[in-house]
């Protein structure tokens, strides 16, 4: 049988500083900025007794109770690529399924084997990650070190997010993993811009497939290529929805990826853009992230902010026109700072206080609580802290996180953290009961994307 090497691969996680929701549409940009909270996959060789070749790929997230998930695979006809099927340890049980693993190992190998048919030999998958995706991440005794990779104990469903995007660090660090464990290197290698051109590719349809929708992608984009300007791909690209296994499947697959032309002579070329020298950090600046851990959450918020502006497309098109400038001043006046070496922070803060009057505008408009009170007060207060330039509520917004870019000085932190500490947040209703905390998470940019990692430096952390 085939013998090959372990493999690791790690992918960072992203915050959407500005574009939240512009993003959705091709004519504007997002500014988004790849987190050092990283997402770490490591692939090793089943080693099976003489003789017994189990086609099974085993999947375990150890930090995590009940995350084990165990496939067997095998090849179907008519170009329908690997059909996987999950194992169950005892048929009364019922099936504990990770949708984002189950449909990134359909994708992953049925790629694998539509471009080289390799044996898909057994292989064991290790999955890591950062302590900061999850709240409550660190042990409750602060002089209690901190595990690189904390236990948490619990079931993956029972620890709180903070919203670094899990997944898609996740979907990118595993597709990457299985392609460079199974490819051979002239086929794929991660360090080279067509690979990851690939990657990207492949994993967009296999998260977009796994989460049942087509979003921007930026999450996604910045694991792979790590802070970047995106522009999202038409999301025509991926409107047909076939599964693993069914006919077709991995040649349809096979030329999305590689951007061949179709059976029906139409050739699927991706429109994403990624600028990644229009991001830049201005040297002795860095950005902080704050997790409000507040438990309400306004479902739906996408999808009403994209209905109110359907139904008022003038007063719309005036907010979206003026955010899109906003957001691309604050990342040129970064860019520009950056290269100059040059401080004049009062134009930075221009383009945050900018930013925040337009989002709030959008919230007031649509109804929507982007940048909710509550948010305003802690955002203002944060602003308020000396060496604190400018903060906003990244991504879609809400009580969720606020990102801030702060001088990076130790005393900087160490003021924010006496601010927070007494912070209540006020939750949906307006009340601190139902509001909670504010964390500071240890998490900064972060410019590089996905990255092979050298196995011997998980092999002591994974248990054989
Ligand atoms: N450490 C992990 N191990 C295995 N699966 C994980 C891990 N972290 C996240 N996931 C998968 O990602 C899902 C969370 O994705 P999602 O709800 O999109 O959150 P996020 O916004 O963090 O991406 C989990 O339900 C699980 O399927
Ligand atoms: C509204 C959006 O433009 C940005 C949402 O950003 P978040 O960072 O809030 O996203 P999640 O991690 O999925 O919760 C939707 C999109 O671009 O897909």
């Amino acid at each position: 049988m085939v013998t090959r090497d372990a493999v690791a691969v790690s992918a960072p996680g992203k915050v959407l500083l500005a574009g939240g929701y512009l993003v959705l549409d091709r004519a504007y940009t997002g500014l988004v900025f790849g987190l050092d909270a990283r997402m770490h996959v490591v692939v090793e060789p089943i080693s099976t007794t003489n003789g017994v070749v189990l086609n099974e790929i085993v999947v375990n997230s150890p930090q995590f109770a009940d995350a084990v998930w165990e496939y067997g695979y095998r090849l179907v006809g008519r170009g329908g690529g690997m059909s996987i099927t999950q194992l169950r340890v005892d048929a009364d049980l019922s099936l504990n399924r990770n949708i984002f693993i189950e449909t990134a190992l359909g994708y992953a190998i049925s790629y694998i084997a539509a471009v080289s048919s390799p044996q898909i030999t057994p292989a064991s998958v290790t999955i890591l990650a950062d302590n900061d995706y999850y709240s409550a991440s660190q042990p409750n005794d602060k002089n209690a070190p901190k595990a690189r990779f904390h236990n948490f104990g619990v079931p993956i469903s029972k620890a709180p997010k903070t919203g670094l995007g899990s997944s898609a660090a996740l979907v990118t660090a595993f597709t990457a993993a299985m392609l460079s464990y199974y490819l051979p290197k002239d086929l794929f290698d991660l360090s080279t811009e067509p690979s990851k051109r690939r990657l990207h590719n492949l994993t967009q349809a296999a998260h977009c497939a796994a989460q049942g929708k087509v979003g921007s992608g930026f999450d996604v984009a910045s694991a792979v290529y790590g802070s970047c300007l995106y522009r999202r791909f038409s999301p025509n690209i991926l409107a047909s929805s076939a599964d693993p296994g069914s006919a077709d499947f991995a040649t349809a697959l096979k030329d999305l990826v590689d951007e061949t032309s179709n059976a029906d002579g139409s050739a699927s070329t991706w429109n994403t853009e990624i600028h990644r020298d229009a991001v830049k950090v201005p040297k002795g600046l860095r950005l902080v992230m704050c997790d409000v851990s507040c438990g309400s959450q306004t479902p739906g918020m996408v999808k009403k902010v994209l209905a109110w502006r359907k139904q008022n497309p003038e007063e719309a098109d005036a907010i979206w026109a003026d955010l899109h400038t906003a957001n691309e001043s604050l990342a040129k006046e970064m860019k520009a700072m950056a290269e100059a070496q040059n401080f004049g922070l009062e134009r930075l803060r221009a383009c945050f206080t900018r930013i925040r009057e337009v989002i709030r505008l959008m919230s007031e408009k649509s109804g929507v609580p982007i940048e909710p009170l509550a948010q305003t007060e802690l955002l203002d207060a944060c602003e308020k802290v000396d060496g604190v330039i400018g903060g906003v509520v990244p991504g879609a917004g809400g009580y969720d996180a606020i990102s801030l870019l702060i001088e990076d000085k130790v005393e900087v932190i160490a003021e924010l953290g006496k601010l927070l500490a007494g912070w209540r947040f006020r939750g949906e209703d307006g009340k601190s009961e139902s509001g909670g905390r504010v964390t500071i998470l240890g998490v900064r940019e972060e410019m590089e994307g996905v990255r092979a990692e050298r196995w011997a430096d998980y092999k002591s952390l994974i248990a054989t």
